[in-house]
């Protein structure tokens, strides 16, 4: 699991480990590992130009500690300072081994510039001379190491409400931060890159999952399995209108863990959908949980799917079912999976808003709806309602086409319907969702048929490394 903590969180560590060991440990610690992961970026030290933005904080000064470390192997390092003070050990130390103080006009001719300009302990937003200096990186293609996060994000929330860096590499130390993991702080990270210097930590704030973590949640059939015993789906999806989504949110259902799925809807698409999966049953029977929502239009019945939603069962709600939520009751067993324009309709807020705050509104409606939410888009969100965070971030854009949804909440039905609570149920769903996706893909155009279609090879992939 790659985990994520809050400011407040890494400090408190900090200060533990701190008191135990002689002043300014940590921060060689971290600036060796920047030094070492900024020549690794640029495949050597020697010879190269780096162009240091320090602010007045500690993040300068672990940028200028990993340039003391680049110049004593050879590199030309300059230090361009954004405040009236530096970290004055470290820029003490820079010009003792021959870095020097210059100005932005650096910038243009540098190999790397490094953003020292504020770690965990800045303010969303640049100030006019600091966002002056990223433009110039930027406009003359310089690329733009980021230390700790890319100044200007709000660290805690992965919001971008002002200027901020974007960063083709960022180093962080100790622990991965929630920028590193929330959209749309997270895509202006690049590939972030953790230096560990030994910080012992609380439970994670946010969650990612990784290869292994899916490798131990996936319920793999054994010996003594049934179709009934690896669990059974009920389906209530598609409509005449939408006859389509029914035979997709089935395929991606196919693609997942159970033994059988049980489908319920009007003839005619119960027609399409056994044409297309002869798998599938059209008789109403013991189901252990009920995917809702995809496609249903006009022939949503809200009473019918409260009912569900009181019912013992788990239930995935999608699309149209979502409608049917409310903020009454206990929903724990219930996997809300919205995009952001339809979380904004349950929130009654702007779209615009929810995508500025992605976490914040996950969050905000596991709450009103006692429900774990899961808030789509390129990265996906998934907050339960006892406070849990979990995020996505391997999905390639491509992913973004009509029914790919509807393969979604088919397959985190099946995960439900396997006996998984309603947060595994949906990291996993949303991880080998994304994972068949990149197969599929392989960089060019995809269709939700062919993302389900790829769910075995890459459930295999996954399963036998
Ligand atoms: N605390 C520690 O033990 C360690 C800290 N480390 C580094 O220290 C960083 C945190 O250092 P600090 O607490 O000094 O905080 P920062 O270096 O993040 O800087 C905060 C300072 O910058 C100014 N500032 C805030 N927002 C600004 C903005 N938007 N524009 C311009 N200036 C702004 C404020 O005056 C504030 O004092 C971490 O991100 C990490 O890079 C590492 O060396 C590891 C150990
Ligand atoms: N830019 C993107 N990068 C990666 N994945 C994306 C991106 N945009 C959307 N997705 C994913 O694609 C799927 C789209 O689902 P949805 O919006 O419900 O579409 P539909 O309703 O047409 O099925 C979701 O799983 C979402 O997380
Ligand atoms: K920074």
């Amino acid at each position: 699991m790659r985990r994520a903590h809050t400011v407040e969180q890494v400090r408190a560590a900090e200060a533990s480990l701190m008191a135990r060991l002689p002043e300014g440990t940590l921060m060689q610690r971290a600036a060796t590992g920047l030094a070492v992961a900024i020549s690794n970026f640029l495949g050597r030290a020697y010879g190269a130009r780096v162009v240091l933005l320090i602010g007045s904080g500690d993040n300068g000064g672990d940028a200028l500690y990993a340039g003391v470390r680049l110049a004593r192997r050879g590199a030309h390092v300059t230090a361009v300072l954004l405040s009236e003070k530096a970290h004055e050990a470290g820029l003490e130390a820079l010009l003792a081994v021959g870095g020097r103080v210059g100005s932005p006009d650096d910038i243009a001719r540098a190999d790397v510039v490094v953003d020292g300009i504020v770690g965990i302990g800045g303010r969303p937003g640049l100030r006019p001379d600091a966002a002056a200096a990223v433009e110039l990186a930027e406009s003359h293609n310089v690329p733009i190491v980021a230390v700790d996060v890319p100044s200007g994000v709000d660290v805690d929330t992965g919001e971008t409400p002002g200027p901020h860096v974007r960063a083709d590499l960022t180093v962080t130390f100790g622990t991965h931060k929630i920028c590193h993991l929330i959209d749309p702080a997270a895509s202006a990270c690049g590939p972030v890159h953790l230096v560990d210097i030994g910080l012992d930590l609380p439970q994670a704030s946010v969650e990612s999952l990784q290869d292994a973590d899916v490798r131990a949640l996936y319920p793999v059939p054994h010996g003594e399995s049934d179709k009934y015993s690896r669990g059974v789906l009920g389906l209530m999806a598609g409509s005449t209108q939408y006859p389509g989504a029914a035979v997709i949110a089935t395929a991606g259902a196919l693609g997942g863990p159970i033994g059988m799925i049980r489908y319920v809807g009007p003839d005619a698409v119960a027609a399409e959908v056994r044409a297309a999966h002869p798998e599938i049953v059209a008789v109403e029977g013991r189901v252990q949980a009920w995917a809702v929502g995809s496609g249903l239009g006009d022939n949503l019945d809200v009473p019918q799917v409260r009912e569900l939603l009181e019912a013992e069962e788990p239930v995935i709600l999608d699309a149209d079912g979502l409608k049917a939520l409310d903020d009454s009751g206990d929903h724990e067993g219930v996997l809300a999976t919205p995009h952001a324009g339809e979380l904004a309709r349950l929130l009654g807020v702007e779209r615009s808003t929810v995508e500025a705050e992605r976490l914040k509104h996950a969050r905000l409606a596991a709450e009103r709806f006692d429900a774990t939410v899961l808030l789509k888009g390129a990265t996906t969100v998934i907050a339960a309602p006892d406070g849990h965070v979990r995020v996505n971030g391997n999905a390639t854009p491509w992913l973004a086409t009509a029914g790919a949804g509807d393969v979604l909440a088919g397959l985190c039905g099946a995960f439900l319907a396997a006996g998984l609570t309603a947060l595994d149920a949906a990291s996993l769903g949303a991880y080998l969702h994304a994972a068949a996706a990149n197969l599929a893909s392989d960089d060019g155009p995809i269709t939700a048929l062919s993302v389900a279609a790829a769910l075995p090879e890459a459930t295999r992939q996954l399963l036998q490394p």
